[in-house]
């Protein structure tokens, strides 16, 4: 019994550390299941003193505290952000440019083959207009007077000279064409206002069918054997209708273009009637599975009201033959006629819904600023122009590099300055 004090005493003592370890030190472990918990938990915010990330990076932290960095003095280049990362609006940029308008686009090397074709009027009509400038520091009123001459005489027409002149003149009085440089890049970017006329390009349809008028010697004939090579060079199958039943010759013509292009002639008899040939060429080239077909017609004067209702009558009987067809009434005007073409373009609009132009024998002319009055006045696109007798000499017109050939320098006087 005596040991009964001893025993009590340790009793005590293993009570004592049991409640410790018990209660004390359990507080300090980790309760179970609460570890990744707790590892999610956002961080408190650590002050940042390196530099500040780019805000791609910031995005891709999502909840890290946003940092604002100063303004830097000048707009630096924005961060590429990391493949994949979300994209955050960039700080608006302090001043700014206003983005200038992308200049036209223009082709070297059709320009310098336009340059040559258009040798004519450059010496002419662009000769005379910058003959103007010449050495004029100071740009006064008077200038446009000289300018509405030449332009009158370049067969431009009174109505687009006056409106050219007109903007012209609302510039000066703002001040904003003080010197003949300013002045002559006014005048051309008129100019490829003009010109820049849009409008539906061919349809897809095959095939695609085509008719040319214009009046007589205008070069509608030559035009189609031009275009025929170009799309039989593309590889298309073409055929072609000589609508032209009034001149033996024109078939003839027809015929030789037909056989050096690898192309069928449909053709009539002398004197048959043009809307029966066209009607069968409009069957054949559907059955032959053509591409295109050209649809020669006989040259008519504008003026001449059954023939022009002639004209009309063979547009019907396409029609027939092939819903939609013709797709393109292209008209053909002789550059050479000069204001006489603008008369003949406008009756032919006015009879028939034109859908482009070709201006011919643009080679054989001083005044190519009859260009300019069509299109502004007939506000009819300019498909292709020719500068002269061979295949190759039709080309697509493209405003951007006509406007280059003509009020741009050539590569001699560019080298030079
Ligand atoms: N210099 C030059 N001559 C051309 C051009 N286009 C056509 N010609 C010539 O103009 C002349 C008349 O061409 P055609 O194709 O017979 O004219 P057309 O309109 O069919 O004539 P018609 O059948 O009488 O209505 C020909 O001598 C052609 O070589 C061109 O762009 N430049």
């Amino acid at each position: 019994m005596d040991n009964q004090p001893l025993v009590l005493i340790v009793v005590a003592v293993l009570a004592a550390l049991a409640v410790y370890f018990l209660f004390f030190r359990k507080k300090e472990l980790p309760p179970a299941g609460k570890a990744e918990e707790r590892a999610e938990r956002p961080k408190p915010p650590v002050p940042e003193k390196a530099a500040p990330k780019p805000k791609a990076a910031e995005a891709e932290e999502g909840a890290a505290p946003e940092i604002i960095p100063a303004k830097p003095s000048r707009p630096l280049a924005e961060p590429t952000p990391a493949p994949g990362a979300a994209r955050v609006p960039s700080e608006p940029r302090a001043a700014v440019e206003p983005a200038a308008p992308p200049p036209p686009v223009v082709s070297k090397k059709d320009v310098a083959g336009l340059r040559k074709g258009l040798a004519a009027t450059r010496g002419g009509f662009m000769a005379r207009l910058k003959a103007i400038f010449t050495g004029k520091k100071e740009i006064d009123p008077a200038i446009l007077e000289q300018m509405e001459e030449v332009m009158l005489t370049s067969d431009v027409g009174v109505k687009t000279t006056q409106a050219i002149l007109e903007r012209l003149r609302e510039g000066m009085a703002k001040n904003e064409l003080s010197d003949a440089d300013a002045v002559w890049a006014a005048l051309r970017a008129e100019a490829t206002r003009i010109l820049s006329i849009g409008g539906p390009r061919p349809a897809k349809e095959k095939p695609l069918v085509v008719l040319m008028v214009g009046v007589n010697g205008v070069g509608k004939t030559t035009t189609i054997g031009k275009l025929a090579t170009k799309w039989s060079a593309d590889g298309k199958k073409v055929v072609l209708a000589a609508g032209d039943t009034f001149r033996a010759a024109a078939v003839q013509q027809l015929e030789v273009w037909g056989k050096r292009v690898g192309a069928e002639v449909v053709k009539g008899k002398e004197g048959a009637d043009p809307g029966a040939v066209a009607f069968e060429a409009t069957k054949k080239a559907n059955e032959a599975g053509a591409d295109v077909l050209l649809v020669d017609t006989a040259g008519r004067l504008h003026t001449k009201v059954n023939l022009m209702e002639e004209i009309k009558k063979v547009k019907r009987t396409i029609a027939k033959a092939m819903d939609g067809a013709p797709h393109e009434t292209l008209l053909v005007l002789d550059a050479t006629t000069g204001q006489n073409a603008l008369t003949q373009a406008a009756l032919f609009k006015e009879a028939l819904e034109l859908n482009g132009l070709i201006l011919t024998k643009l080679d054989g002319t001083a005044k190519g600023g009859v260009v300019l009055g069509v299109c502004d006045e007939l506000k009819v696109p300019v498909r292709y122009i020719g500068l002269g007798e061979r295949a190759e000499d039709l080309r697509e017109f493209v405003a951007a590099d006509f406007v280059e050939a003509l009020f741009g320098k050539d590569d001699g006087e560019a080298e030079a300055a």
